[in-house]
C-alpha cells in the first residue's frame, strides 16, 4: 500500500512539471481555487473520500485475499448480543453455529479488532502445536490500575508466552503432576453432604451448581496453599465474601469495555479495591510463613501447590525462583482456572445422571465396586480404575465445556492455513471448542444426546476420540496443567455422593427439555435443582 501511495505521488509530481507554464492549466488552477469555488470542492473532495473509505471497508480492497476469502460472520448481531450479555450457548446457537460447523471457520470484526474463529481437528491441531505463532493474548494489556490486572497480575502461567511462560510452567508442573491426597477433596464432599441434608430438609432440593462452587474453593484453598476458606459451612464468611466480590468485579464487563473507569474508582468500586488490599495481605502472609516452614525443614511429603512451587524452585537449580508478587500472581490464577471450571463439570455430570437414570445406576455399581459401601473417603488406589465415570465425566465435559473457546491468541506473523486462508499478523484467533463438541459431522446426528459410550474404545472397535476434537482442557504443551487435579477431585466427589444419594430431576425442572445455561464467562447450568435422596 505505502509502495503503491509513494509511485503514485512521484507520477502526479511530474505531470504537474510538464504543465506548469501551461497558459490553460494555470487558468484552470486559478479557476479551483477562486475563494467561490472552494466549498464546492471540498465537498467533492469529501464525497471522494467517503466513497473510497467506504469502498476499502466493504470490498476490503485494502486486505489480502487469503482473509478476504474467510467467511464473515453476522457480526452486527453477534456484537448485540454480546452487549445485552446473553448465555454463551444462545449467542452461539443464533450467530454462529451455521457457519462455524458448516465451513470450520469465520471471522468477524469487534472492537477494532479481526476475530477469526477456528473450529475443526485440523484447524485445532495448527493452533495447539504452534504456540510461537499464535500467542497468547495476555493480561498484560490491560492497564496497570484495573482490578483485574491487579487481581490476576501481571504475568503468570496462563497468561504468558516464549521464555517467561517456561519459567512458570517448569515450576509448577511437579507441584501439579504427583499423587493427591484424596482425603482433602473426600473432606470437602463430607462437608457438602451436610449442606445438601440441610438444604434438602429445609427447601426439599438442593442448588447443585452453586454447592460445588463452594466445595471447589474450599478444595482449592486447602490445596492450594493449605488455607480454609469454609465456604461450605460458613457462605458469608469473611474471606469467602472477599474472595467472591473480587471475582465478580473483576469480571464485570462494563470495566473491560471502559477499563479506565478503574482509574478513580467511587462508591463499591472504591470498595473492591481495598477489599483486594486485605486479599493480597492473606496471599502475602501465608507466603512468607510457607518460606519460614520451608526452612525449618517443616513440611510433610503432602505439602499444597505453594510449598511444592517454592521447593520446586529451590531444589532443582536449574529454575530461577518465582518472586513473592509471581507466586501471588499465580496461586491467583490458579483459582480463576481451577475453581468454577470443575464446579461446572461436576454440576453437569450430575445434572445428566439425574435426566439418565440408567447412567446412574451404572456409574453408581461402578463406584461401590470400587471404594465399598461403608462410607469412608476412598484411596488413590481405589479411584484409579473408574472407566464408566470417567466417561461420562467426559461425555459432560463434551457437552459442557466450560472454557467454551480458547482464550484468545495474537497472531505473531502472517500465517496461511494450507487450505489459502490466510490468518494476518496481528489479529485475534478464537478456537470454538463448543462448536467441535456440538458439530453432527464428527459426532453423528444424536450430538446433542448425554451417550457416555462414544468415549468406550472396546465399544466403537479400539477407535479413539480425535484429541485434537474433545479438548475441554485443550492439548498439548500449553494445555490444563490442572486437568489431573480436576479429575481426581472429580472422582473422589462422584463416587462419595453415588455412594450416599440418588440424585433426581425435579418433575417441573425447567432443564428436563435442555440444560439452561447461565450468563457469564464459563459456561455453567443456570440455576439447576436437583433432588438428592439418601440411599439409606
Ligand atoms: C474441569 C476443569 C477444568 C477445565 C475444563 C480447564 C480448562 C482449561 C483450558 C481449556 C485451558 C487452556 C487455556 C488456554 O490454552 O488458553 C486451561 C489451562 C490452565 N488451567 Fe485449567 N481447567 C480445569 C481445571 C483446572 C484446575 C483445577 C487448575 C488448577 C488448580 C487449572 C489451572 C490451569 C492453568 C494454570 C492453565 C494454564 C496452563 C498454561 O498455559 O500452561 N485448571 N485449563
Amino acid at each position: 500500500m505505502t509502495t503503491i501511495t509513494a509511485s503514485a505521488t512521484q507520477y502526479i509530481d511530474s505531470i504537474i512539471q510538464k504543465l506548469s507554464g501551461n497558459e490553460n492549466v494555470e487558468k484552470l488552477i486559478e479557476k479551483l481555487t477562486a475563494k467561490e469555488n472552494r466549498s464546492t470542492i471540498l465537498g467533492s473532495a469529501a464525497v471522494l473520500l467517503t466513497a473510497y473509505y467506504v469502498l476499502i471497508n466493504q470490498l476490503e480492497l485494502n486486505r489480502p485475499k487469503g482473509f478476504r476469502n474467510i467467511p464473515k460472520l453476522n457480526n452486527r448481531k453477534n456484537v448485540i448480543s454480546l452487549f445485552r450479555n446473553d448465555p454463551f450457548v444462545d449467542r452461539y446457537n443464533a450467530n454462529l453455529k451455521a457457519l462455524l460447523e458448516d465451513q470450520g471457520i469465520g471471522r468477524a470484526r469487534m472492537a477494532g479488532n479481526d476475530i477469526i474463529f477456528l473450529a475443526t481437528p485440523e484447524y485445532s491441531r495448527v493452533l495447539l502445536n504452534n504456540n510461537d505463532m499464535f500467542l497468547k493474548d495476555t493480561t498484560e494489556t490491560s492497564p496497570k490500575y484495573t482490578l483485574v490486572r491487579k487481581f490476576f497480575g501481571g504475568i503468570n502461567l496462563v497468561f504468558s508466552n516464549g521464555d517467561v511462560w517456561k519459567r512458570h510452567r517448569a515450576v509448577a508442573n511437579p507441584a501439579f503432576h504427583r499423587s493427591w491426597d484424596t482425603k482433602l477433596f473426600g473432606h470437602c464432599a463430607n462437608e457438602m453432604s451436610e449442606q445438601m441434608d440441610k438444604d434438602m430438609a429445609n427447601e426439599g432440593s438442593v442448588e447443585i451448581h452453586s454447592m460445588f462452587q463452594r466445595l471447589t474453593l474450599d478444595a482449592l484453598g486447602l490445596a492450594a496453599f493449605g488455607f480454609d476458606f469454609q465456604s461450605l459451612r460458613n457462605p458469608k464468611g469473611r474471606y469467602v465474601t472477599v474472595y467472591n466480590d473480587l471475582m465478580k468485579g473483576a469480571l464485570n464487563g462494563l470495566y473491560f469495555l471502559f477499563p479506565y473507569l478503574d482509574r478513580f474508582p467511587i462508591g463499591q468500586r472504591y470498595k473492591m479495591h481495598q477489599k483486594l488490599k486485605e486479599f493480597d495481605e492473606l496471599l502475602y502472609d501465608i507466603i512468607k510463613t510457607k518460606k519460614a516452614e520451608i526452612e525449618s525443614q517443616n513440611i510433610t511429603a503432602n505439602s499444597d501447590l505453594l510449598t511444592m512451587m517454592i521447593k520446586a524452585a529451590e531444589s532443582e537449580g536449574t529454575v530461577a525462583k518465582l518472586t513473592d508478587q509471581e507466586l501471588r500472581d499465580n496461586l491467583s490464577i490458579f483459582f480463576l482456572a481451577g475453581h468454577d471450571t470443575t464446579a461446572n463439570s461436576l454440576a453437569c455430570t450430575l445434572y445428566y445422571l439425574a435426566l439418565h437414570p440408567e447412567y446412574q445406576d451404572r456409574a453408581r455399581e461402578e463406584a461401590l465396586a470400587a471404594i465399598g459401601d461403608d462410607g469412608t473417603v476412598p484411596t488413590s488406589e481405589q479411584i484409579k480404575h473408574l472407566p464408566f465415570i470417567d466417561n461420562c465425566i467426559k461425555e459432560s465435559l463434551r457437552l459442557c465445556p466450560s472454557v467454551a473457546q480458547l482464550p484468545g491468541r495474537v497472531m505473531a506473523d502472517d500465517y496461511h492455513l494450507t487450505n489459502g486462508y490466510l490468518l494476518p499478523k496481528g489479529s485475534r484467533v478464537i478456537l470454538s471448542i463448543y462448536s467441535m463438541h456440538h458439530n453432527k459431522k464428527y459426532w453423528g446426528d444424536d450430538v446433542e444426546t448425554f451417550r457416555p459410550e462414544r468415549f468406550d474404545e472396546s465399544a466403537n472397535g479400539g477407535k479413539k476420540v480425535d484429541p485434537y476434537l474433545w479438548v475441554p482442557f485443550s492439548f498439548g504443551s500449553r494445555s490444563c496443567i490442572g486437568q489431573q487435579f480436576s479429575m481426581i477431585e472429580q472422582r473422589v466427589v462422584l463416587t462419595m455422593l453415588l455412594q450416599r444419594y440418588v440424585f433426581k430431576l425435579p418433575a417441573d425442572s425447567p432443564h428436563r427439555e435442555k440444560l439452561q445455561f447461565g450468563r457469564g464467562g464459563l459456561l455453567h447450568p443456570a440455576n439447576l435443582r436437583l433432588e438428592v435422596v439418601d440411599r439409606a
